[in-house]
């Protein structure tokens, strides 16, 4: 296994022992000198600390329990994160793997992972003494960014694809107080204007561009290891994740890079990161199979509307994730993934459409024999159902009109 290694030299632009390193270049900068995106050879940017902590050094509950792998004590919080870890016995069976785990991230205060990169963003964004937030987003990052810029008293744009954005999402957005701006474009439009007015110094950027969003987002991987060494006395082989900005893919190889240099994990222990998008949106997904770099997709489409993205602007971080995990990436069906959104609710567990591509994933890569039936398989699933009650009412039985009348309406049910 190649390049789990962070470098351990501390360069003099560090405070309190952090900084932000290129993944390119590795040229290094000071953390809260400024606002600061990208390097001067515009490659992305990782934060990088002295030490790097072991399991021992956590305590508490949530995103700020992993405090000591962040660049804080604590954020604007509401509290997030400590989602639950369900079992899912009929799918694990269906499937045919050696234990099936759902990380269900939907549990999360806004409803989405989101909200784990912004408790951190936004402390970063006070850090800074920016007054103004922004972000692109499908949906879940402008719900959870209007949630914690109400929380902390800021104002906050959020520029959005003109219909194509789930109902739910909208909602939250509008009533935390974001102004919405419906852009006649795809997502990774707005990602271009919202990368424009930031470098204008317009508004601070909180999409996960930002490096500091993704120091959150790591600690669904510290979650997701103590539970299941717990649970199970072992690691998990495998995360399976559905895959749209790549965000949740580089925080979770960084969370394992930073274990195995505190020597918590060895490099053997470190699960293969697998990749699921929607068919009509994988641009990740084609760069793997053809071991070709990542190229934009223009033209994309899929019901998933949260990983409905052409341009995954981590992809320079995820891709490597992928590779030195020895794990894989795969494209799903709209009927795949509706399939798989019923067959999480058979277990109880309710999730939006870009959630269950994980699932959906899965099987097909089980049903390929790329995973092993001996494997201990993680699936996360990052939105709730309520995100999108379209999708659920398409995906979900129809109510069924009955008189006003018991025993017509008993007379109903006992009809086949
Ligand atoms: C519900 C949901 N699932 C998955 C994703 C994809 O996550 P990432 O951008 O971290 O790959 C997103 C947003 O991008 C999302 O909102
Ligand atoms: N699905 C995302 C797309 C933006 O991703 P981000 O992680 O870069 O903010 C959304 O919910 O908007």
């Amino acid at each position: 296994m190649a390049n789990l290694q962070l470098s351990k030299h501390v360069p003099p632009e560090a405070a309190d022992g952090i900084w932000l390193e290129c993944i390119e270049t590795g040229e290094t900068y000071a953390p809260f000198d400024g606002v600061r995106y990208t390097s001067d050879a515009d490659g992305l940017l990782e934060v990088r600390y002295a030490e790097y902590p072991t399991f021992d050094a956590f305590s508490g509950s949530g995103v700020w329990r992993y405090a000591a792998a962040l660049p804080f004590d604590d954020g604007v919080s509401l509290p997030e994160g400590a989602t639950p870890l369900y079992y899912a016995p009929r799918l694990e069976n269906d499937i045919g793997v050696r234990t099936l785990r759902i990380k269900h991230e939907g549990m999360n205060p806004t409803g989405s992972f989101k909200d784990r990169g912004m408790t951190v963003g936004v402390r970063v964004a006070q850090e800074l003494g920016v007054e103004r937030l922004v972000c692109a987003s499908t949906g879940n990052t402008s719900a959870a960014l209007a949630a914690y810029g109400a929380r902390a008293g800021m104002e906050t744009l959020v520029l959005l694809p003109a219909g194509k954005v789930a109902a739910g999402k909208v909602a939250q957005a509008s009533l935390h107080g974001a102004r919405i701006l419906e852009v006649d474009g795809n997502f990774d439009d707005c990602l271009d204007i919202v990368r424009d007015l930031a470098d204008r110094g317009e508004a601070y950027l909180l999409n996960s561009l930002n490096p500091f969003r993704l120091e959150g987002q790591k600690t669904i991987g510290h979650e997701i290891l103590e539970r299941h060494y717990r649970d199970e006395g072992r690691f998990p082989d495998r995360i399976v994740l559905p895959v749209g900005n790549a965000g949740n893919t580089s925080a979770l190889y960084k969370t394992f890079r930073e274990l195995v240099a505190s020597g918590a994990l060895t490099p053997e222990e470190v699960p293969k990161l697998t990749g699921v998008q929607a068919e009509g949106a994988a641009p990740i997904v084609e760069a793997i199979e053809s071991d070709e770099p990542v190229r934009r997709w223009d033209e994309v489409e899929t019901k998933a509307t949260a990983i409905r993205i052409g341009n995954p602007v981590n992809a320079p971080k995820a891709v490597p994730g992928i590779r030195e995990t020895n794990g894989t990436a795969v494209a799903v069906s709209d009927r795949e993934i509706t399939q798989a959104q019923r067959d999480l609710a058979g277990e109880g567990i309710g999730v939006e459409p870009a959630s269950a591509a994980s699932v959906a994933g899965l099987r097909k890569l089980r049903k390929q024999d790329i995973v092993q039936s001996d494997e201990d398989v993680v699936c996360l699933t990052t939105g709730h159902l309520l995100k999108d009650p379209d999708a659920a009412a398409v995906a979900g039985n129809d109510p069924e009109p009955v008189p006003n009348d018991t025993d017509a309406v008993l007379a109903h049910v006992s009809e086949e």
